[in-house]
């Protein structure tokens, strides 16, 4: 398929057995998915995909056709797109409820050392035709990438960068709400957001934009990473929205901001809520977290019968002056490299192939609502989930007192002579 002849150096990965390339490809291949299909006879991809990514209703997932206006826009701007529809079984007192979501992820425009209007002005604009994709598409709901109108600064912790922060009726949400009452879409737009009501204060906040271009609510991201160059606490602190459900008028939604996918409470409280869709909104890297990415958002899936998108940013943003961590490592002007790898995983285990690991991408999914129920009737995992035994355990634990439930062998603590 497109594997890259040339192969390049390691993308800094020691580890032995990495092919992961400088140009971001997994052995000169944009996808797992993509390497597997070419390197394995038809039946053999078939099992191994059976496998890896499930059966939706006892089959693979079907493949979506996409509008020509999407694909020549995809080969013109040079991004992957990628189209599935997850079923439900057929119900005799529901009609069904498709909903078309559409995941955008993206590198930045221009290098990190131009001007910040110009950086801004510059994702702007990469950005308008993978919206017009998924708008031709007839998406109905479409989610960006973390902090998406900026480079992901968070790493220098130089503080200059807050100057991309904006208002949550600030240009980027004017600049989506055209998008949102053109094609009728619910827009998810996640930005670095500056409260001016609360002394200018920091969040990393998801905005929600409605099908006719009116901000429905916000969201703020509950779990700030300090783990590796994740230096996000530099810049904002942990939201104070709670866990808000938006209903849209295409289903209920949720936002589970980036590192909030390493803590399951999170995902369990937007499903508690009612969320049909949690999205993830993310920027992470290989070394970091690659191993983890397909795990979490499909566990959320299964454990909380709803569906999951999940978005990561692409490529290597390089900043202008070098910067450390405290982990030992020596100095470096970049995270290393995002891998993109966007993905939707459906509340019974299946999921769609990843978008690549390396370009800019559109994966357009149809989802039947009525999958969540079903998997709820089917599993009962709300029903067995013991929420009492839990809420009193959490209530005992963090208080001061708390005292570890922990039974030791006697035999431990004798004496032998
Ligand atoms: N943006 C962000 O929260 N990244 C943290 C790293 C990770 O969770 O993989």
């Amino acid at each position: 398929m497109e594997r890259k002849e040339e192969v390049g150096k390691e993308n800094g990965n020691s580890e032995e057995g990495s092919q992961t390339l400088r140009d971001g490809s997994i052995c000169g291949f944009e996808s797992l998915s993509r390497l597997l299909e070419s390197s394995l006879s038809p039946q053999a991809f078939k099992e191994v995909s059976r496998m890896l990514i499930g059966l939706n209703c006892g089959k693979a997932l079907e493949p979506l056709e996409i509008v020509e206006t999407a694909k020549g826009l995809s080969s013109q701007h040079d991004f992957d797109i990628q189209a599935f529809s997850f079923h439900a079984d057929k119900e005799l007192l529901r009609e069904p409820r498709v909903v078309r979501v559409g995941l955008i992820q993206n590198s930045i425009a221009v290098p990190t050392t131009v001007p910040f209007l110009e950086q801004k002005k510059a994702i702007f604009e990469k950005l308008k035709p993978i919206i017009d994709a998924a708008g031709a598409s007839g998406v109905n709901i479409l989610c960006l990438q973390e902090a998406w109108m900026m480079p992901f600064a968070f790493c220098t912790r130089e503080k200059r960068w807050c100057e991309f922060a904006e208002p949550i009726d600030g240009e980027s949400t004017q600049y989506l709400q055209g998008f949102a009452r053109k094609y009728n879409m619910v827009i998810v737009s996640p930005i670095l957001e500056r409260d001016l009501i609360h002394g200018e204060t920091i969040w990393n906040t998801a905005v929600i934009i409605g099908n006719n271009g009116n901000i429905i609510g916000k969201h703020r991201k509950n779990h700030i990473p300090r783990v590796g160059d994740f230096n996000e606490s530099t810049y904002y602190m942990e939201g104070n929205t709670g866990h808000p459900v938006f209903e849209t008028a295409y289903g209920k939604i949720g936002v589970n901001i980036c590192y909030g996918r390493h803590h399951p409470l999170n995902w369990l409280v937007f499903g508690l809520n009612g969320a049909e869709i949690v999205f993830n909104p993310s920027a992470t890297v290989g070394e970091l977290s690659e191993p983890m990415w397909p795990i979490e958002a499909r566990n959320a899936a299964i454990a909380n019968s709803y569906f999951v998108g999940s978005i990561n940013r692409v490529g290597t943003e390089v900043f202008p002056n070098p910067f450390t961590s405290g982990d030992g490592k020596p100095q470096h002007a970049d995270f290393g490299h995002f891998y993109g790898s966007s993905h939707v995983s459906a509340p019974d285990a299946s999921c769609t192939p990843s978008l690549s690991r390396n370009r800019d991408g559109l994966l357009i999914s149809d989802m039947d609502l009525n999958l969540c129920r079903q998997l709820k009737d089917k599993w009962g995992f709300r029903m067995t989930a013991r929420y009492e035994l839990y809420a009193d355990m959490l209530s005992r634990y963090v208080k001061p007192d708390f005292e570890p439930q922990i039974i030791s062998d006697p035999l431990l603590h004798k004496n032998h002579l």
